[in-house]
């Protein structure tokens, strides 16, 4: 059986906005829940009733504290995560933006803050991260993404200060459902690029046109602009 093999899937957005007049990246650092600890564009699942357009810009609404006309914010690629044993795996529509409205803010999920591009902290951030984010900045978009990943080992060294609770041997990627949660010191729970290790890949660069539908391995159904 293909350990990678999926059944379903979720939804979800991921934007970056970048200022080009000073070549920076707005990251935020994620401070609970799936991706904690690391350094991430803006997003999450998108929700019943939306598109995934207005699911990434609410998302960046939410966690950010602005706003991008809907015309401005691009499609710059799709990535399919795939996690070892997991068959759930996570269609990230991702997109960038080079203008924005409003006040950027801290939220009590992310604490955005704004990056060198030739600065990006890609060893605290996820391993894929540097497998397309290069390419995006580039201007080689969008793409479309395989990304394999394999839990990292959990090492746990006794007693410590400053514990955090975290999922262990968890064959679930972003459901809490099936997680065992134990409570271990941060520094030895979770290495400072996260829980997966980047396994393999398979990005195809600068598709002038995606196809509407999708169907490498039937895993993917859609592709909205
Ligand atoms: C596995 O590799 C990943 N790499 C990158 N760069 N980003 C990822 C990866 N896996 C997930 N993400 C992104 C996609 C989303 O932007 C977030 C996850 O969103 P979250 O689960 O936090 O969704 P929310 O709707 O915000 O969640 P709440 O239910 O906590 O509100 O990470």
């Amino acid at each position: 059986m293909d350990p990678f093999h999926i059944t379903s899937k979720k939804v979800l957005t991921l934007v970056m906005v970048i200022d080009k007049d000073n070549q920076k990246i707005l990251l935020g650092y994620k401070k609970r829940g799936f991706g904690a600890h690391l350094w991430n564009g803006f997003g999450g699942k998108v929700e019943p009733g939306e598109t995934v357009r207005q699911g990434a810009l609410r998302e960046l609404q939410e966690e950010a504290g602005i706003t991008v006309d809907d015309h401005k914010i691009q499609k710059a690629g799709l990535l399919l995560f795939l996690f070892e044993n997991d068959p759930m795996g996570l269609e990230c529509h991702v997109y960038k933006a080079y203008e924005y409205h409003g006040e950027i803010r801290e939220c009590e999920e992310m604490r955005p803050q704004w990056f060198d591009i030739k600065d990006i902290p890609y060893e605290q951030m996820w391993e894929d991260d540097k497998i397309w984010l290069p390419e995006l900045l580039k201007g080689q978009d969008p793409f479309y993404g395989r990304i394999y990943l394999k839990r990292k080992p959990l090492e746990v060294e006794g007693e410590e200060e400053g514990k955090v609770t975290v999922a262990a041997a968890a064959p679930s990627s972003t459901s809490n459902v099936s997680l065992t949660m134990v409570t271990v010191p941060f520094t030895t729970a979770q290495p400072k690029s996260g829980p997966f290790a980047l396994f393999d890949h398979r990005l195809d660069l600068n598709l002038s046109k995606i196809p509407k539908e999708i169907a490498f391995d039937g895993t993917i159904a859609s592709y909205e602009d």
